[in-house]
């Protein structure tokens, strides 16, 4: 990962845990963290865009693994930010495995 991959993600996770702490009304991530699924929420979403993840990759769809890739990392990163977790949590444990 080169350093302006991971600037974005960290962006990313920043805005966040910004939605979280704000809970704007036309935040599709707000709307997560106050579903009334709760947490079935997303990962729900993780688990329906994995599945296009395959089917995508089973089709050689650069665009479309790139789209669904994309929808992954965003889900996860709002789950982890759910759990309390911090975007440290997920570096230490890719770092311990080099
Ligand atoms: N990265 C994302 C992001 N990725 C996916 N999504 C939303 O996740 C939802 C996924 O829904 P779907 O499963 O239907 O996926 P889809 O892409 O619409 O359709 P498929 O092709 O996957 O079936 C859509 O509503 C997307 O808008 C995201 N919503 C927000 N972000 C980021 O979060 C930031 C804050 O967004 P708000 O919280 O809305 O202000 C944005 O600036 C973005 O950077």
């Amino acid at each position: 990962m080169n350093d302006d991959t991971e600037a974005v993600i960290d962006d990313l996770f920043a805005v966040i845990e910004d939605r979280k702490a704000t809970l704007p009304d036309d935040s599709y991530t707000a709307s997560l963290f106050t579903h009334e699924k709760g947490e079935n929420a997303v990962l729900e979403k993780l688990g329906e865009e994995t599945t296009e993840l395959v089917l995508a990759a089973k089709d050689d769809d650069h665009e479309e693994i790139a789209h669904e890739s994309a929808d992954i990392v965003y889900h996860l990163l709002v789950l982890l930010s759910m759990k309390g977790m911090d975007i440290e949590d997920l570096r230490a444990e890719l770092a311990e495995r080099r």
